[in-house]
């Protein structure tokens, strides 16, 4: 079944209006919600712990910043914009104890719902508004008179109104530019997590990885590797981007695209499907939810050993060295609030 669409005219700012919303967190996902809320007209405060880098981000932004438990005390709206793992920590010292009835609680994915790390009270409305995009592409797209499609779900719904406030706020934030679609906290979570762990982030830097190694083992220069398996994927998944597939296919060689129908399906074989499937069954059984939360909880020693690793790679010192030459290309000082990139 398809799901139902809302464009521009199927949503109002008005229930928002002479309300206060408060977002907490000034992150990737905050301050674009922030900004692009202050910039529809919409009242926004910011929330967050006394000694957070965000903070001085933030008011610089010209936002009124207070400490958690005080913008929930003072919000008609609270958006939950903290990591995924932090969410119970705040939730039960700052928000639990300030969540009264007609309060609303928004997330941008569902995880702290879905696999209930939280479990709100059933007075207030719970509700969802995730763009399907990196938070600084949410504010750099809005600034742009563009939007990023959103998802809209409804968790819990006391007050009768709770579609309307997830619909006005995904208008604030320019996701209607780009479409807006309903959905479930489990269905978003569950396929978000499929997608970054699957095909987004994890499956794509695979695969780029084992390219350039495939490429630098064989004795090919390293400069050559990443042409082929980072650089032009980026020109390549434009094109898909914009007219699809078979777009993609018009504008390639015709060598090219046999090479892709003949060879890429025994690269990406049913071996590899067998393998995505039994990620998918980690998703939905919690197995992974668990596993990170188990990590996260525990230091994360695994996750910094592999994130160390992965920024040791060969690919990412000639990567650097590559986009210097490209001026138009935007630099990102990495490190950092995730607020203060644009
Ligand atoms: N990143 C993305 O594009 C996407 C994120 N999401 C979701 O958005 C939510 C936020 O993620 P994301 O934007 O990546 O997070 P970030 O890590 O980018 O930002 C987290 C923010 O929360 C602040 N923070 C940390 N601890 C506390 C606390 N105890 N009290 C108040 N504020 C705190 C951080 O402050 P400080 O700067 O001091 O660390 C920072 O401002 C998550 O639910 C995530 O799944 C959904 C879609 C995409
Ligand atoms: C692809 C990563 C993402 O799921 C996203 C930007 O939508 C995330 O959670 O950051």
């Amino acid at each position: 079944m398809a799901a139902t669409i809302y464009t521009e005219n199927d949503a109002s700012l008005a229930p928002l209006q002479g309300k206060t919303c408060a977002v907490i967190g000034f992150g990737s996902q905050g301050h674009a919600h922030a900004l692009n809320l202050k910039e529809s007209g919409v009242n926004v405060i910011i929330g967050l712990y006394p000694e957070s880098k965000s903070r001085k981000v933030a008011e610089e932004r010209g936002f009124k910043v207070l400490d958690t438990a005080e913008a929930v005390k003072a919000a008609d709206v609270i958006m939950v914009a903290v990591p995924d793992t932090v969410i119970p920590k705040v939730y039960n010292a700052d928000i639990a104890p300030n969540l009264v009835e007609g309060k609303t609680l928004l997330f941008s994915h569902g995880f702290a719902i879905h696999f209930k790390t939280i479990v709100p009270p059933t007075e207030v409305d719970i509700i969802m508004v995730a763009p399907k995009g990196p938070g600084h592409l949410v504010r750099r797209q809005y600034t742009e008179g563009k939007g990023v499609p959103t998802l809209i779900a409804i968790y819990q719904d006391k007050s009768g109104k709770a579609k309307d406030v997830a619909l006005a706020w995904a208008k604030g934030i320019g996701g209607t530019r780009g479409g807006v679609f309903e959905t479930t906290f489990k269905e978003e979570t569950e396929t978000d997590l499929f997608g970054e762990q699957v095909v987004l982030c994890g499956g794509t830097t695979a695969l780029v990885k084992a390219g350039f190694e495939t490429l630098v083992e064989a004795g090919y220069q390293p400069e050559m590797a990443y042409f082929e398996c980072l650089h032009e994927l980026k020109l390549i998944v434009d094109l898909m981007f914009e007219s699809g597939i078979a777009g993609m296919r018009f504008s390639i060689s015709e060598t090219a695209e046999y090479g892709d129908v003949s060879v890429g399906p025994k690269i990406i074989d049913d071996h590899v499907k067998a393998n995505m499937k039994a990620a998918l069954v980690r998703i939905q059984t919690g197995e992974f939810a668990k596993e990170w939360t188990d990590e996260y909880n525990a230091g994360q020693p695994n996750f910094n050993r592999l994130r160390e690793e992965s920024k040791n790679h060969p690919i990412e010192e000639v990567g650097g060295r590559l986009r210097s030459l490209m001026s138009w290309v935007k630099k990102r000082e990495l490190g950092g609030s995730q607020a203060s990139y644009e």
